[in-house]
């Protein structure tokens, strides 16, 4: 299965517009690709919180309708990251997967809004609820960037099924080593493939930290991204996870559940 996880760069000269133009043109070359990951509020910048209500959207706005025509079009999975969505008073943090059809299977609400140094938990009303869903690739567990840090979350959701983790970000780079870290250790604990995708650039102050990557259920990094924009392409095979967990059948031997 053919994996790609687009890595953008966020900057403060460019337009949510012109960002969702050019991020589309990058998505036209994973013709061929399975699924395709995208960072975390990307198309306004994680850090604009200026911009949050001004350009937040309902959840059949033109971000999903853009990004359900792009899966089609590239008859894939698409995880288009999140987007600030409005839904009555509230603003959240949501994230949003297509199926190959274009179809919305699933939107994740951030549970874990971030409060270090960001406005993010003045202005964004927290989701309640454990995403999985079942795919033809497999059932999918969808989470958003400090969410990597509460490990009871990734446990929730291999409860439900899951076997690949899919974690859309905007991590700063100067915790780049703990990002490193929670990849590969909710990929492990899990028993889980897990594909991030990550901004990177410089904005508003802050340098993202790239290094989006696949890992797989034994916590190897497949394929990591950089600090510049890139998209990061591999393959996962499904099957090793079931083979480890058999083979190496550390969930079944949890005590306290
Ligand atoms: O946990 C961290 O260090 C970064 C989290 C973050 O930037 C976010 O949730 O947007």
């Amino acid at each position: 299965m053919k994996v790609a996880s687009v890595q953008v760069e966020i900057s403060d000269d460019e337009s949510k517009a012109q960002r969702m133009h050019r991020v589309g043109a990058m998505l036209d070359e994973l013709e061929g690709y399975d699924l395709i990951v995208l960072p975390e509020i990307w198309a306004t910048g994680y850090f604009s919180f200026d911009r949050y209500e001004e350009e937040s959207e309902p959840i059949d706005g033109p971000f999903t309708e853009t990004f359900s025509a792009k899966a089609k079009a590239l008859g894939a999975y698409l995880f288009a990251g999140s987007f600030v969505e409005k839904d009555g008073e509230n603003l959240y943090n949501t994230s949003v997967l297509f199926d190959p059809q274009g179809h919305r299977i699933a939107n994740y609400r951030k549970i874990h809004l971030f409060r270090y140094g960001s406005d993010e938990g003045k202005l964004v009303t927290r989701g309640d609820e454990v995403v999985v869903v079942e795919t033809k690739l497999g059932k999918v567990g969808l989470a958003t960037c400090y969410d990597l840090r509460f490990p009871e979350l990734f446990r929730k959701q291999v409860d439900l099924g899951a076997e690949l983790l899919l974690v859309t970000s905007a991590w700063p780079h100067r915790r780049l080593m703990h990002w490193n870290l929670f990849n590969q250790v909710r990929a492990l604990e899990n028993q889980c493939c897990l594909i991030s995708s990550n901004c990177a650039g410089m904005t508003r102050g802050t340098f993202l930290g790239g290094h989006s990557q696949v890992v797989d259920p034994w916590g190897t990094v497949l394929a990591s991204g950089g600090e510049q924009e890139t998209i990061v392409k591999t393959e996962i095979d499904l099957k090793q996870i079931q083979h480890i967990r058999e083979t190496f059948p550390q969930l079944k031997h949890r005590i306290l559940t």
